[in-house]
């Protein structure tokens, strides 16, 4: 059996831990999907090269209005699949010849991998192996609800709806979150019809109250939206499908996208025989640390972060490789890094943009917090009148005592962008009457709506 100083299971986070201070160190990495992981193959990377091709259509769609006529002469599927695999495909199979071929100190194991005993490891590739220290980084997958598997109908996820062989007339997507509302924009600008199912009354429904609203309400205008009556029963027909809802309305669609969250790969590891706890949700158990309750057993990313975010994972990767090249069960833990979820960010890159952080109005009020609120129009700033933009707003909630920011909601035009000095204020403590007068903001330029609305808080 052999034995390793390091065993990381996973490749997706998990393969950024190794870098040069590794290099005295025997490492194993055991992957059973494709190298590289979420974000690389079928995550963040390969929906924003969609998303970026359907605002190009977008544009175009929607050119008239500044007197520019253009018109879409043909969207191009097969090639727009191939801009986006044949740059990321590489990438991967890239990543895993340089780990196998070039990397003395990691052996690559391709196969699941679960514990048999305390940081003792069956591969899947018929080799045990044990490690001094073990890394949890197993991500998460898609969850499908029963009632879609058990109806035997041809369904789609964010795995495999970018490859489909066509682009289809019509999709039917059941979910209101993140992946539900980006593959939304992007089919719908590229073409496609869509139909969304929600059960809840609201799409994006995590989100501040207001933004959600507006979200909802301009969804309605260009989606087949479907707020409150769940699906009840799914059938196939022909190639395509067709969804009955509990009002017995019924939608129809070429191609059915499941988008209803994401599950962590815990339960799949055997993780009890190594002595490692999961949460209720089926989370890994982590501390601020991000040990989990195994020594020697750290875990990171969306296998134990309710986040599932491709930066929180790259942030918590980094506090796990300081932590592993220091004593990290020892009782002294003043040498050992420690997660910062103070203020974590999220982007909806759908149509139109949404970003966020800290806390909406209606967690802030509930905590108690005495706060200001200030909603700034796009509409209000120089550029906003130059897109003749009539559907952004830049939200701010701020603690009346203190004057700190406590959270900042944007739905508008690069809103990923736009709320990235919201972000950093927040990070390092910096009032919003600090923010808003101690610096140039550059005119006429989109932030003039951050900066217009810190000064009406
Ligand atoms: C469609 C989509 C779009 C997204 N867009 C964004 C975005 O724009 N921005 C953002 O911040 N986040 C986004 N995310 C979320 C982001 O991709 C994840 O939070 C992130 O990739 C998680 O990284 P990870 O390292 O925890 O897991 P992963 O990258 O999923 O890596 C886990 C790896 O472990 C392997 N594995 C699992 N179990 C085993 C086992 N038993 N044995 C061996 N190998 C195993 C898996 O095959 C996988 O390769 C998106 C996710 C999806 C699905
Ligand atoms: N831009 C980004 O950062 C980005 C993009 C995509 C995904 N992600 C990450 O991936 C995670 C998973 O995305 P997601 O959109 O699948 O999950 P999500 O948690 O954002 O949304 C799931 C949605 O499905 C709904 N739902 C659940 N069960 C349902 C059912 N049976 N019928 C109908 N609706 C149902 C929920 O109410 C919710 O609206 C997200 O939490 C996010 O962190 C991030």
């Amino acid at each position: 059996m052999t034995h390793y100083d390091l065993a990381i299971i996973g490749t997706g986070s998990g393969n950024s831990l190794i870098d040069e201070r590794y290099d005295d160190k025997r490492v194993a990495l055991l992957e059973e999907g494709t190298f590289g992981g979420t974000c690389l193959n079928v995550g963040c990377i390969p929906t924003k090269m969609y998303v970026y091709a359907a605002e190009v259509a977008r544009t175009i769609r929607t050119a008239g209005k500044y007197g520019v006529d253009a018109s879409i002469d043909g969207v191009r599927w097969n090639d727009i699949v191939d801009r986006v695999f044949g740059r990321i495909d590489p990438i991967a199979a890239g990543g895993e010849r340089y780990r196998r071929e070039d990397c003395d100190n990691v052996t690559v194991y391709g196969g699941h991998a679960r514990f048999v005993g305390e940081r003792r490891i069956d591969t899947g590739t018929g080799e045990t192996i044990t490690a001094d220290q073990v890394v949890v980084a197993a991500g998460s997958r898609a969850s499908v609800p029963r009632s879609v598997v058990d109806s035997g109908v041809r369904y789609y996820t964010s795995d495999d709806i970018m490859r489909l062989p066509k682009l289809p007339e019509s999709l039917v997507i059941l979910g209101t979150g993140f992946i539900a509302m980006e593959f939304a924009h992007v089919f719908s600008a590229l073409g496609t019809r869509v139909s969304v199912i929600a059960r809840s009354g609201a799409l994006l429904r995590h989100l501040d109250t207001e933004v959600s609203e507006r979200f909802t309400s301009l969804a309605c205008e260009k989606w087949d939206v479907h707020l409150t009556d769940p699906a009840r029963r799914f059938r196939p027909v022909g190639d395509g499908v067709e969804v009955e809802l509990e009002n017995g309305t019924v939608v129809s669609g070429d191609a059915l996208l499941v988008a209803t969250g994401r599950e962590p790969n815990g339960d799949l590891l055997d993780v009890a025989k190594a002595g490692i706890e999961l949460d209720d949700e089926g989370r890994i158990v982590v501390d601020e640390f991000q040990r989990t309750t195994a020594r020697g057993v750290f875990a990171l990313g969306d296998v134990s972060s309710s986040y599932q975010l491709k930066h929180v994972a790259n942030h918590e990767a980094r506090v796990v490789q300081y932590n592993l090249l220091h004593d990290a069960w020892s009782s002294d833990t003043s040498e050992l890094r420690r997660s910062d979820h103070r203020f974590v960010p999220a982007a909806v890159f759908t149509d139109p943009q949404i970003a966020t952080v800290g806390l909406t109005e209606e967690q802030a009020r509930t905590a108690g917090y005495d706060i200001s609120v200030k909603v700034q129009n796009y509409g209000d700033v120089a550029y906003g009148w130059a897109m003749e933009d009539t559907e952004g707003f830049c939200k701010l909630i701020a603690d009346r005592s203190t004057g700190l920011l406590l959270g900042a909601h944007i739905i508008g035009a690069q809103a990923s962008t736009v709320i990235q000095p919201l972000i950093q204020a927040m990070s390092f403590g910096l009032t919003a009457k600090e923010m808003a007068t101690g610096q140039y903001w550059i005119h006429p330029a989109l932030p003039e709506v951050v900066e217009n609305a810190l000064l009406g808080l």
